[in-house]
């Protein structure tokens, strides 16, 4: 998919929501632990339900990991179902990888090729040569974790190196980097009185923002000082949105859900 595809697809659904796949087999409703694939078997309702309300799905890895083969095997079977039903959608695996070169390619491989997600989240603490081989692979993205949502974030990312905070040093130093047309960057929605200064860092760049919904940031917010002139924005809700519900009409819920956040979005799009 390319940036131009993905603008046009949230003109079009006047939405830029991405929903989060981050499921848990101790909050999905019970029936469906007699499935045999419940993980899957919950995503895919999640995805029947809510696809046209959204532009992106964010599966975070972690949820599928803690389940061992069977975790993955979900994973991949999720990743087909949406390339398989709803190609226009952009895919995001949240793995948050990086490491010397030749395991990054290996890391790049397992998500862009055998699994055929559109991005990955990577991690840039590594440096140049550790986020390279992703942007190596052509018409795939990498999301690179600039200023994240959590509270941690003010341990490292706020503090000065070289006269500038780490986080903005992320930005400046990765739009260098081969293949930087295709970074993307997360922004957490609870740091959103820092997306003026980001987005005058990079103007053109998608931002991920994860952390409306259960972690309390505000979409008005993250609009206003995060926007750029082509929207620019893919805002994340997992729990919100996928726990919306815990009864046979769970999908129904969250279906509610994404579209009262899209109802929210078209709103802001047309100005109102
Ligand atoms: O800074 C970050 C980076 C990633 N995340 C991930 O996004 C979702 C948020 O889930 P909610 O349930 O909507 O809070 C989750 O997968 C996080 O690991 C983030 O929150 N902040």
């Amino acid at each position: 998919m390319t940036t131009e595809q993905l603008t046009s697809h949230i003109r079009e659904k006047q939405s830029f929501l991405c929903v989060g796949l981050d499921t848990d087999l101790d909050k999905i409703p019970r029936h469906l632990l007699q499935e045999e694939d419940p993980i899957f078997a919950f995503n895919k309702a999640i995805i029947d339900a809510t696809r046209d309300y959204c532009v992106a799905y964010k599966p975070n890895t972690a949820f599928y990991e803690a389940y061992g083969a069977r975790g993955w095997q979900s994973l991949e079977r999720t990743i087909g179902y949406l390339n398989a039903t709803c190609p226009e959608h952009f895919t995001i695996a949240d793995a948050k990888r990086g490491d010397i070169g030749n395991t990054s390619t290996r890391y790049a491989k397992a998500f862009y090729e055998e699994m055929d997600f559109d991005a990955l989240t990577v991690a840039p603490y590594m440096g140049r040569d550790s986020v390279e081989p992703f942007l190596a692979f052509e018409d795939k993205f990498v999301i690179l974790l600039a200023l994240t949502s959590n509270p941690g974030a003010f341990d490292f990312q706020t503090g000065t190196f070289g006269g500038e905070a780490l986080y903005e040093k992320v930005l400046s130093a990765s739009l260098e980097y081969a293949g930087s047309e295709r970074l993307m960057f997360v922004v957490g929605a609870t740091k959103a009185e820092y997306l003026a200064a980001i987005r005058k860092r990079v103007p053109d760049h998608f931002l991920l923002i994860p952390g409306v919904g259960a972690q309390g940031g505000s979409l008005e917010d993250v609009c206003k000082y995060g926007m750029n002139g082509q929207v620019g924005l893919l805002v994340n809700s997992s729990r919100g949105i996928i726990y919306a519900g815990n009864g046979p009409d769970f999908a129904e819920r969250a279906a509610e859900q994404a579209a009262s956040i899209r109802e929210q979005m078209a709103k802001i799009l047309a100005g109102d």
